[in-house]
């Protein structure tokens, strides 16, 4: 669907060239989520642009669908762009065109007779939930509503693609699962393939199959969204991860709670295959107490990932015997100042 084959992007505005894109190889399969995520001038918003034409590859290829977009001609461009929808964080609504105008507008670019667009703006205002405000206008609208008519005209030409450039970043968190939920409609009702860029590990964790963690212009993980963030391999990911799910403590962290409590602390990894309960309740026959210091537990794509803190209180070779014990069923790291 949407490939990219060795694709660097390079910027020579400045006294430096900037490899905003830096040899990144990507297969977007069709009808995926498929999340971007990176900290800011990781190069997300770049890659994007890429997609969709409204920059030059500096070299390798990228083609979406059966259009090779790398090295296109402007007319060959514009075509490809009908393929594909965008919506962006700040909207980019029209506010002197009501909402139906908004939604319309693709449609009149395109030449449709008016007859047709007025029947399918009405039909993508109800598919977005926006049937009775047709004719309001976007300052009338809350955040997330304005979201919707943006959904809704990326809809307009039935691309089979749509690009969500930090779509939900201007919006508080309710609004976002909202718009998030909507995005995942359109995926499965419509079966249009969505790539969206985000630095929110909350969005990707929420509706992506698969994510690719970006790091200076480079791709630095890629994956499955579970396995990825389940085991992330490199700092960006990890530091991703971290924000939702409480990492092993360590340095400051980890000297408080050795202070705090006298037994032997250990972080335990809990997947929704770890048979942690059978491990732990059998640890009083041991005679090994255990008392949770801290932990955070998170769903992602719907299968349980996290860490949780243990302090183990008993003989030293009881303890030792329950970390073996615990060994054979999870990940289990020593929690050290
Ligand atoms: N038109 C441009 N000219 C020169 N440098 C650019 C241009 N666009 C982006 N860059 C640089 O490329 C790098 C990647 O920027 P990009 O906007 O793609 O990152 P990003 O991950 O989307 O970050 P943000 O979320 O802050 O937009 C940055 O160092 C940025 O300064």
């Amino acid at each position: 669907m949407v490939v990219l084959d060795h694709v660097t992007k390079v910027f020579r505005t400045g006294k430096t060239p900037v490899r905003a894109v830096d040899d990144v190889s990507l297969r977007i399969g069709r009808g995926q989520i498929y999340a971007i995520i990176g900290y800011s001038g990781a190069g997300k918003s770049t890659l994007v642009r890429l997609i969709n034409g409204l920059e030059s590859t500096t070299s390798g290829t990228l083609t979406v669908e059966d259009t090779t977009i790398s090295g296109a001609k402007e007319p060959e461009l514009r075509k490809a762009r009908t393929n594909i929808g965008m919506i962006f964080q700040q909207f980019n609504l029209m506010n002197s065109k009501t909402v139906a105008g908004n939604v319309d507008f693709p449609l009149k670019v395109a030449g449709w007779p008016a007859a047709r667009r007025r029947k399918r703006v009405q039909e993508l205002l109800e598919f977005v939930g926006l049937g009775s405000r047709a004719k309001s206008y976007p300052e009338q609208l809350s955040g997330g509503q304005k979201q919707r008519v943006g959904i809704a005209r990326s809809l307009a030409n039935e691309p089979s693609l749509l690009l969500a450039d930090e779509s939900t970043s201007a919006l508080d968190p309710e609004t976002t699962e909202e718009v998030l939920g909507l995005l995942k409609k359109v995926n499965e009702e419509l079966g249009i393939t969505v790539v969206v860029i985000t630095h929110e590990m909350d969005v990707v964790a929420s509706i992506a199959d698969r994510v690719a963690v970006m790091e200076n212009g480079k791709v630095v993980e890629e994956g499955n969204v579970y396995d990825v963030f389940s085991n992330p391999q490199t700092a960006p990911a990890r530091r991703f991860v971290s924000t939702t799910v409480k990492p092993t403590p360590s340095g400051d962290r980890a000297s408080e709670l050795i202070e705090r409590h006298k037994g032997y602390l250990v972080s335990v990894e809990v997947t929704d295959h770890t048979d942690l309960g059978d491990v732990l309740s059998k640890l009083g026959d041991r005679k090994v107490r255990f008392n949770i210091v801290e932990g955070g537990l998170e769903t992602l794509q719907g299968r349980t990932y996290g860490k949780l803190t243990l302090e183990l209180l008993g003989e030293i070779s009881a303890v030792d015997a329950a970390v073996e014990q615990l060994k054979l069923v999870t990940n289990v790291q020593e929690v050290r100042a």
